[in-house]
Formats: C-alpha cells, structure tokens, sequence
C-alpha cells in the first residue's frame, strides 16, 4: 500500500509550509491541513495567507483546489487520511509543574485524543511537533487506550528543522530529513513521500528517542552558536576587537564553520526548546548538563539586557520623555512572526524607562505589535501602551522627530534607507543603534549620528564645522 491521504492537524508555520510542498512534490497524494481555527483556516483559504513566507504564496496558489486544502472539517480528514501528521504547537507551560520551562503538550495531547475519537481504520501517525524525548510514548498511550477493535496505529517521530524566512527553501533542499520509529513498514511509507524530492542519502532513520532528542540537540546545538558569538560580542566592545572579524577569522576554521555567528540582540524560537531541554535534564537528575544548557538562554537573557541598557546609557542615562523608533519587530528577517522577539524585550524596557515609541516591521500586522505589548506578561497597563506606542506605516514616518533609532530586526529594507534625509528629520543629537549589525556605520557617523552597534566600538561622529565670522553673513 502507498499513501494516498494526508491528514496535518495544525495550519501554522510548520504545518501550512510543509504540506504545502508535500502537495507540490507529490501531486498523486491528497493532502488536507486542518486547525481548530476557523480564522486561520479561512486565512490560508484566502488570497492573503495568515503567515508571511517567501514563496509560500506561489506553492500554495499551484496545488490549492488540486490535492492541497485547508479545512476545519478535522473529522472528514482524519477518517480518510492514512498518514497524520501532528504539528500543532508545544508552548513553553505557563503554570503548574514545570512552569516557564516545560513543554505544554496539552495540543499534542489534544490532537492524539481527535485521533482515538475519530479514527476507523489504520493510520501512521507522525510526530512533527517539537517534543520531549519519549513523547511518542504518551501520544501511544492515548492512542491505544481508546483503541477501537482492529485498528492500528505505527507511531514515527519526524521532527522539522526549517528555519522561518526561509521555509520552502529548507524543505525544497533539506540538509537531512529525520525518520524516527520502530516499524520499518511505516518508515519506509514516510520515506516514500519524501523521495518525491529529497535524496535517499539524505533521510536519516533512527529509533524514536533519538530522533526527538536531535531535534532538540539540533537547536541546543544552534543556539549555543549564537550564545557563543554573542558572549564573545561584549569582549569586543570592551577591548576594541570586532566581533564581525573575530567571527570571520574563526568560522575560516572548516572544523568550525562560518554559519550561524552572526552576533545580534538576541535570539528567538530557540529559547522554549532550550528550556524544554534544561527541564528534562532535570527530570532525568542531571543538573550539570541542565545547568550547561540553561547557560545558553542566560546569555541570550544578557545579550537583550545589556543591549537595551547601553541604549538607555548613551541617551544620557534617561529616556523619559523621549520618542524612540524601533525598525522591526519580528524576530528575523522575512516573517511576519513575533515569538519572542528580542524587539518585544527592547519595547518593554523602553516604555517602562518612559519612552514613546514609534514602530515600524514591513511584515508585522499592528493589532499584532499591540497584542504582544499588551499581553499581562509584558504590561500592567494596555491603556497607557495604546498612548505611547505608534504602529507606523514606514520607515521615514517612523524615525521622523525621534531622539533615537533602534534596528531590532535585519530587514534588508532597512539597509538601504536614506539615513541623511532621516538624520535631518530627527532630533539631535541623532542616535541610532544597530542590534543587527546590518548598517553602514561610517556613513552613519559621517551624517552626524551617534552611532553603537554589538561587538564593535566606535568612533564619536564628526563634529559639525564651528562657526567662524567667515561664516556669518
Ligand atoms: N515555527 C518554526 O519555525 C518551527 C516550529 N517547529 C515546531 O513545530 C510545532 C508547530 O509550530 P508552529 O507551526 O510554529 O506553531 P503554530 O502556533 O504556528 O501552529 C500550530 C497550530 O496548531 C493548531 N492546533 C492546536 N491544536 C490542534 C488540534 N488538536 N487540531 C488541529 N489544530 C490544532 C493551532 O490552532 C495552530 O494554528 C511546534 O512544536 C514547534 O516547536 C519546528 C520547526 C520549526
Ligand atoms: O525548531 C525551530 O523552531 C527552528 O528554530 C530555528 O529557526 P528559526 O527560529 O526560525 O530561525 P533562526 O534562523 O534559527 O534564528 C533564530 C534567532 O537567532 C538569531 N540568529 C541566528 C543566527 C545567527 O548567526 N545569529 C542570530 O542572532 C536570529 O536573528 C533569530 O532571532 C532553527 O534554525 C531551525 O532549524 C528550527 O527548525
């Protein structure tokens, strides 16, 4: 038998993406995303799809109607499908055991249960999720513990290694894809699909614990990266070397590498599956390698905290009263996604200092800036975040009159802006520091900015011409 329906619980950034090129790749296969919600669905329904991803749009203009849709009738397409893919989200918790640490795995739990309720016949299920070890476990549990007679389920574990921004081109040309599971049947149903386009070599199978765990590992592993560049940021800005350069002459080393040392304000996604990872840890009674990893997120901690207060230092240790610009609020280039976005710290910070803001993200929705600001965790007061943030509608309106300018995001528009008409436009002295390391910031000094960036001390601006009498008219 060779699978004919695919069934995705969860229509978001995992989800929506990689069935859509499962769709687009294998066009004798039925695939059907289905959420719980009926925005969303209605959303990747529409002409504006509710995430933004280069080329997304194109892949699922190609195959939706044809063997790609989106519903809500979750009960249709879990009875057809014989494939199911769970990749609904697993939220850091937010009470109880394990709080601000663990994994939720409540939708997990939630769509296994839809599964048990709903399912008539034999299905592969297949964890896409990210998940603790040995979750697929708790996933056969619940899925055996309602078993009706005569149905079986082979449980895989598949976890997703693309990066947001550059979605379809990670799942068009993936490093490796990685098939954990116990049934060599259903490995190689799975291993089927994704030979419509991915080399044999490249699909790695492992048993089911080890794969959920290299998903983490994988992302540990990233992030410590990043924790690392950033650590060695600061010994930079307090020795004159340039971080940018340290990471050049390091990543030439091949045993190295020269990806992923980019040094910033302070990464994202990474910090619940870390988290994640530090809690099993302490689960299974390792504290040292707990204590390892939770290191990582401390950095990152640090790497937005320091940040955010040489902002605060340099505009002459107050900025009560002043009007900020933060350029980009999602936390990288080329989405529209906000999770814990570094930009969210630096807002929060800012207007607790007594800031105004004005923000500008090409891609961010500004009924998504104010819920991420006026969420319980990030404000007591919704009223007074309404009266001192501005959602503006580009770069130079947002930046016009300021005392500052924060580059939180590294959007290539913002590369290329005229930064003599803004300098003009602002109050001054004119500040404006880079979290993204993406200006040019000689021009920038040359213009008459005060300019900081991460890991680079620089030079004071040029002071402007004194007045002589030749001067006066
Ligand atoms: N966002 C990313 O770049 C990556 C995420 N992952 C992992 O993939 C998983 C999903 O992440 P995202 O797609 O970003 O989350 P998301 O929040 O964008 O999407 C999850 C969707 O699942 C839906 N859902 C929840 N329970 C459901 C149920 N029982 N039936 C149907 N739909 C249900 C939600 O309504 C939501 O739309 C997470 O475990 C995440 O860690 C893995 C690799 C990359
Ligand atoms: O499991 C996940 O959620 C995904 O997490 C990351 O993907 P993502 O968070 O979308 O984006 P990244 O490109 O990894 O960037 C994460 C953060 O680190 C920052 N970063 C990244 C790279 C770098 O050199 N420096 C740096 O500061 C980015 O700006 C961003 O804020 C991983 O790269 C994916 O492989 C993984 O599938």
């Amino acid at each position: 038998m060779s699978i004919k329906n695919i069934c995705c619980l969860g229509a978001g950034y995992v989800g929506g993406p990689t069935c859509s090129v499962i769709a687009w790749k294998c066009p004798d296969i039925k695939v059907t995303v289905v959420d719980l919600s009926v925005e969303r669905i209605a959303q990747w329904n529409s002409e504006k799809l509710p995430i933004y991803e280069p080329l997304l749009d194109d892949v699922v203009k190609e195959c939706r109607g044809k063997n790609l849709f989106f519903t809500n009738d979750i009960k249709t397409a879990i009875l057809e499908a014989d494939l199911i893919f769970i990749s609904v989200n697993t939220p850091t918790k937010t009470f109880g055991n394990g709080k601000g640490r663990a994994a939720d795995l409540k939708y997990v739990e939630g769509a296994a249960r839809m599964i048990a309720d709903i399912a008539q016949s034999d299905k592969i299920v297949v964890e896409k999720s990210t998940v603790p070890v040995r979750a697929a476990e708790s996933i056969q549990n619940i899925l055996y513990a309602n078993n009706k007679p005569g149905v079986t389920y082979h449980i895989l574990s598949n976890p997703e290694f693309l990066a947001e921004g550059t979605a379809i081109n990670d799942l068009l040309y993936a490093d490796r894809v990685l098939i954990g599971g116990e049934n060599s049947g259903a490995i190689e149903q799975l291993c089927k699909i994704y030979e419509h386009w991915i080399p044999r070599k490249n699909i790695l199978t492992t048993n089911t614990w080890s794969s959920e765990l290299s998903k983490l590992a994988a992302n540990a592993m990233l992030a410590q990266r990043v924790s690392s560049i950033n650590s060695l940021s600061a010994v930079c800005e307090a020795t004159g070397a340039d971080v940018s350069e340290v990471a050049r002459a390091v990543g030439l080393d091949s045993r190295i590498g020269s990806k992923f040392l980019q040094a910033s304000i302070g990464g994202s996604c990474f910090q619940k599956d870390i988290l994640n990872l530090v809690y099993i840890c302490e689960c299974l009674n390792l504290p040292e390698v707990a204590a390892y990893w939770q290191q990582v997120i401390d950095m990152n901690e640090y790497q937005k905290s320091r940040f955010t207060a040489k902002v605060v230092q340099a505009l002459f240790n107050t900025v009560s009263g002043k009007n900020i610009a933060l350029l980009g609020f999602a936390f990288k280039k080329n989405t529209g996604d906000t999770r814990e976005s570094p930009a969210i710290y630096v807002a929060k910070t800012l207007l607790d200092e007594g800031a105004t803001l004005n923000i500008y993200d090409p891609k961010v929705e500004e009924s998504q800036i104010f819920k991420d600001l006026t969420h319980p965790s990030i404000c007591e007061s919704p009223e007074q975040v309404r009266k001192t943030v501005k959602v503006c509608e580009d770069a130079y309106s947002a930046t016009k009159g300021t005392h500052a300018i924060v580059v939180c995001t590294e959007w290539d528009e913002f590369m290329v802006l005229d930064y003599k008409k803004i300098y003009d436009g602002m109050m001054k002295p004119a500040f404006i520091f880079d979290g993204r390391k993406i200006l040019d910031h000689e021009k920038l000094l040359e213009y008459g900015f005060h300019v900081q960036t991460i890991g680079k001390q620089l030079r004071k601006p040029t002071p402007p011409p004194r007045m002589t009498n030749n001067h006066h008219v």
